[in-house]
């Protein structure tokens, strides 16, 4: 069964910009994608509006084969979490923190799974009744991650989460997720702006650039873009990125 799709989607700003249109894709297997884009060109607004964050202008999006139309908000965002760049804490403790999603749908808390993730997240010895608020910017993504790990989503929807990282705490977000639950291991869709990331974390690129959209390998991406504007994308990318 598919995991996540869109079909013919369309996004027109109320301003009557068209960001993207008509623009299909599937995520089949728990495989990780890097959704890349000039600045600008709806990376985000995609990201949201397959978390239903946004709505689309035209076409369809589904998960488990199932338009969303036919779901919950709630239920569809507990299997397609959205993570923004900088997570939010909610009051109280980190295992107030952690605790959420049983709290939320009465389940009980998965006491080793949290412990397993905190420790896969290179946070073994935090402690669990410190004030959220108090974590360090990388320390709160890191707990937030692990808080929408527990929900055991089917997919994650990742904006930008690691951009206002240091290299420390980068390397164990993308530890973290390119590892987590071997059983029931979540479809991964990342928007960066780091090439280097999307090489290392991605199988899968899709690219968009001037309202069209393209999927291909990651590898193959790199090695040989599939258009023009993906070309001219990577050049500027090399380009800022320095030598
Ligand atoms: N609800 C909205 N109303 C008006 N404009 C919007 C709305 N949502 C997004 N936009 C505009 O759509 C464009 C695309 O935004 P989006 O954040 O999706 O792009 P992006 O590719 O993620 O950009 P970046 O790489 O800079 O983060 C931007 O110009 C943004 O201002």
């Amino acid at each position: 069964m598919g995991i996540l799709a869109f079909a013919n989607l369309s996004k027109t700003l109320p301003g009557g910009r068209t960001l993207f249109s008509s623009i299909s894709a599937a995520i089949d297997e728990p495989e990780s994608v890097a959704l890349l884009a000039p600045s600008g060109h709806g990376k985000s607004t995609l990201l949201r509006i397959l978390a239903l964050l946004d709505t689309a202008s035209g076409g369809e999006v589904l998960l488990e084969s199932k338009a969303s139309s036919g779901w919950h908000p709630q239920a569809w965002r507990k299997k397609a979490s959205y993570v923004a760049q900088q997570s939010v804490m909610l009051p109280g403790t980190v295992a107030d923190n952690l605790h959420t999603f049983s709290r939320l749908h009465e389940t009980p808390f998965d006491e080793a799974e949290a412990t397993r993730l905190m420790k896969a997240a290179g946070l073994s010895s935090m402690d669990w009744a410190k004030e959220a608020e108090t974590l360090s910017g990388g320390e709160k993504q890191r707990v937030a991650l692990v808080r929408s790990l527990l929900a055991k989503p089917s997919v994650l929807l990742l904006d930008e989460v690691t951009a206002s990282l240091d290299e420390h705490s980068k390397e164990a977000v993308e530890k973290l997720l390119l590892t987590v639950g071997s059983e029931a291991k979540p479809a991964l869709v990342w928007v960066t702006h780091d090439m280097e990331q999307a090489r290392r974390v991605s199988t899968r690129t899709w690219f968009m650039a001037d309202g069209a959209f393209t999927a291909c390998e990651t590898a193959l991406f790199f090695r040989r873009p599939p258009t023009e504007a993906a070309e001219r994308f990577l050049q500027r990318q090399a380009s800022e990125a320095g030598p």
